[in-house]
């Protein structure tokens, strides 16, 4: 996978070349291409950003810019996939969507991000990512690129407002790229976690020492009895969700709820 981002905070991105994510792009599975937007400029103050057309707070930035820069990332050849990965899905499962970039556009104002989202965009050959800042980018863009048939992703974080759109795309990059194959050491880890297929938040985790300023797990998680360690866990994992998240509880289906017993 490839991954374009602009941004005017360059800089802002250089977290993506640290820790599992940065050993990635090192012949690994992902390309991370990070990009001023001011490189797209033509006057001498290097100008992203006007007044708002109807009036209003603040500066919104400029279609032609983003145009400029969209034009060409957009267009870039895909991505060389060496043969062993002809289409391995992520590890959201799933064959390649093939190499047609997708344009994502952090915005508040966007689809708020899931797990589900994460596991598509994790099948896609090549992401292009737009950085707004200020109040946004003239909404032109994300329309003008829709109409040629580009898929234009605009994403929330979540229900706060950010000052840009660079800790957002932090955030989606990670989400995605912890998915695809040879990025995560474990790769089991991506199975039984929060917002996985079970639907359920992850139940709480413990290692050692035992006893801590007087408090020990569930003594089930000590027996080596692996069926009632899972179905502690499963237990956990409901009681969880339905305290803290009582939304997902009403999305799951019931029959899934008692499966950790029949599995058993
Ligand atoms: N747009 C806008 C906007 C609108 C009103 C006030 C402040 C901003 C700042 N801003 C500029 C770019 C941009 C990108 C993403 C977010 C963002 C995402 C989530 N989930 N929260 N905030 C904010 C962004």
């Amino acid at each position: 996978m490839r991954i374009d981002v602009v941004t005017i905070f360059p800089d802002y991105l250089r977290a993506l070349e640290l820790s599992l994510i940065g050993r990635a792009t090192t012949g690994g599975p992902l390309e991370i291409g990070i990009h001023d937007l001011r490189k797209w400029t033509h006057d001498r103050h290097r100008t992203v950003d006007d007044t708002p057309i109807g009036g209003g707070a603040g500066m919104v930035m400029k279609p032609d810019v983003w145009g400029e820069a969209l034009d060409e990332l957009l267009s870039a050849p895909p991505p060389a996939r060496p043969d062993h990965e002809a289409d391995q899905g992520g590890q959201g499962g799933g064959p390649s969507q093939g190499g047609a970039p997708v344009l994502i556009i952090p915005t508040p104002s966007g689809e708020v991000l899931t797990q589900r989202i994460a596991e598509d965009l994790a099948t896609r050959e090549h992401l292009v990512m737009a950085c707004g800042r200020y109040e946004g980018i003239d909404a032109r863009v994300a329309e003008h690129y829709a109409s040629r048939g580009v898929e234009v992703r605009e994403l929330s974080i979540g229900d706060y407002v950010l000052n840009g759109g660079e800790a957002a795309a932090l955030v989606i990059i990670e989400a995605v790229a912890r998915l695809l194959p040879g990025v995560l050491g474990n790769p089991d880890s991506v199975v039984e976690e929060s917002h996985g297929a079970s639907g359920l938040l992850e139940y709480p985790v413990h290692t050692r020492p035992v006893s801590w300023r007087g408090l020990e797990p569930d003594p089930a998680l000590l027996s080596g009895d692996h069926g009632r360690i899972r179905r502690l866990r499963r237990d956990q994992a409901i009681a969880r969700t339905a305290q803290r998240r009582p939304d997902l509880i009403s999305r799951l289906d019931p029959a899934s709820l008692d499966s950790a017993d029949r599995a058993a």
